[in-house]
């Protein structure tokens, strides 16, 4: 068959190509910015301009083709230690929004998180002009006060396409006018590290449900690096929550919360062993205790139910990838973010699968059979993203009522006065 290119796809190529060269800017003013180079390990360079950071850093290469958000995604824990890449080609255009601003259950307003938690970031063209109501300053504002490297003028198809045919790869950026390889210090490979590590709460804390919304609910959340907006799902359904360092021993005063939720995070969940070492004995002494995981909680919970979880080749970040919901046969648009899957050929006969990517059918949730006990592997969250999975928040506080009903109302409540000892009044951000 014989392949016919379009002379109006090949013009607007080599017209990209063009545009890529000055610094992937057309209406930006980037005579001022540094030069700076990505270059991935055993692959590609790619040459552009500095608008972050001026200091050189290396980490996992990853990318996201979600079209707005970018200040949530770069605010996410999970992506500690990569270097982002945005397929959306102009990135900036509108600002970026308080950090420190918060909302009525006393959680950051805009960020997932008080900091840029990536390492670096990779765009084809930077808005160095921004406009929004929210904007309280400019991207590369934000990159430089943050210490976050940012190249852009980069051809971000070239490295995505490679990003898909080779996997997420070890990558640096580094700033100045000449990039020596010789001068090459090694490739630092975040996933070695324990991550969760880095970003969990250093003391437990805790967060009162206002009045108004309360339910007299008190949740124990597993702190791996989670999101704000996941907290702010759970106060806002009516819950307290008391937040706890990824590693503490929950199985030792499970039973004193009406729920445990385990949250997102970054890095190779195996490397928690801890945590699922907590969450295997939790679920073998309370039989009905109400479960919920998101993301590496999601992995977590499979770990610590005998299962395996396995490295995707380049994962899945992005806010519209779909999921089939095996128990109603629908399937929901998702937002997601991870490297890593559970190998749904390896859940126990306790356990079954609950949702399947319909993109590259790796598994995205399971159940337990008998325990009201469940997780998923996209963000029912979003923040970026669709809210349409919003529902299993509503399904995990069902399950909470079912349980309260069963052991007594206000079970969560009785110990407040046990936990006060070990909680800080404050969250410390
Ligand atoms: N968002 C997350 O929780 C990510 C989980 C895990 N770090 C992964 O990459 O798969």
């Amino acid at each position: 068959m014989i392949r016919v290119i379009q002379p109006s796809l090949i013009a607007s190529r080599q017209l990209f190509r063009r545009y890529l060269a000055t610094g992937g800017t057309f209406t930006n003013k980037t005579s001022q910015l540094d030069r700076a180079t990505l270059t991935i390990k055993d692959g590609p360079v790619f040459n552009g301009y500095s608008f972050g950071a001026n200091k050189n850093i290396s980490g996992e290469a990853v990318f996201t083709t979600s079209l707005v958000g970018y200040p949530e995604s770069m605010t996410d824990p999970s992506y500690k230690g990569q270097i982002l890449c945005f397929t959306q080609p102009l990135i900036g255009n509108y600002g970026v929004p308080s950090s420190t601003l918060k909302d009525q259950f006393d959680l950051l307003k805009y960020m997932e998180s008080p900091s840029v938690q990536c390492i670096g970031i990779v765009v084809a063209d930077v808005a160095l002009e921004y406009s929004h109501w929210t904007a309280v300053e400019s991207l590369q504002q934000w990159c430089q006060r943050s210490g976050v490297a940012a190249i852009s003028g980069v051809d971000t198809r070239q490295l995505v396409s490679y990003l898909r045919d080779k996997g997420s790869s070890l990558a640096k950026i580094t700033i100045g006018e000449e990039y020596d390889a010789d001068e090459d210090a090694a490739f630092e490979d975040p996933g070695s590290v324990n991550l969760v590590h880095k970003v969990t709460t250093k003391a437990p804390f805790h967060i009162k449900c206002p009045e108004k919304y309360s339910k007299g609910i008190h949740i124990a959340v597993l702190d791996c690096g989670a999101k704000e907006n996941i907290l702010r799902c759970l106060v806002e359904r009516g819950a307290s929550l008391t937040v706890f360092p990824y590693n503490y021993p929950i199985d030792k005063i499970a039973n004193k919360f009406d729920g445990i939720f385990i949250s997102n995070g970054p890095g190779d969940p195996t490397h928690c062993s801890s945590t699922t070492e907590n969450l295997a004995k939790t679920m073998e002494k309370y039989h009905d205790l109400p479960i919920f995981g998101i993301c590496l909680g999601h992995q977590l919970l499979a770990l610590a139910s005998g299962a395996k979880t396995i490295k995707l080749k380049y994962g899945n970040r992005a806010h519209n990838i779909p999921a089939l919901d095996l128990t109603t046969g629908k399937c929901h648009i998702t937002s997601q973010n991870h490297g890593y899957a559970v190998d749904a050929e390896t859940l126990s006969s306790d356990w079954e699968p609950y949702f399947t990517n319909l993109n590259d059918l790796s598994n995205e949730g399971m159940r337990h059979r008998s325990k009201p006990i469940f997780s998923t592997q996209f963000h029912p969250e979003a923040k970026g993203g669709p809210l349409d999975t919003a529902f299993l928040f509503d399904k995990f506080f069902d399950n909470i009522d079912q349980y309260r009903a069963t052991n007594g109302l206000n079970l969560g409540n009785v110990d407040d006065s046990l936990l006060v000892d070990i909680l800080p009044k404050e969250r410390v951000l």
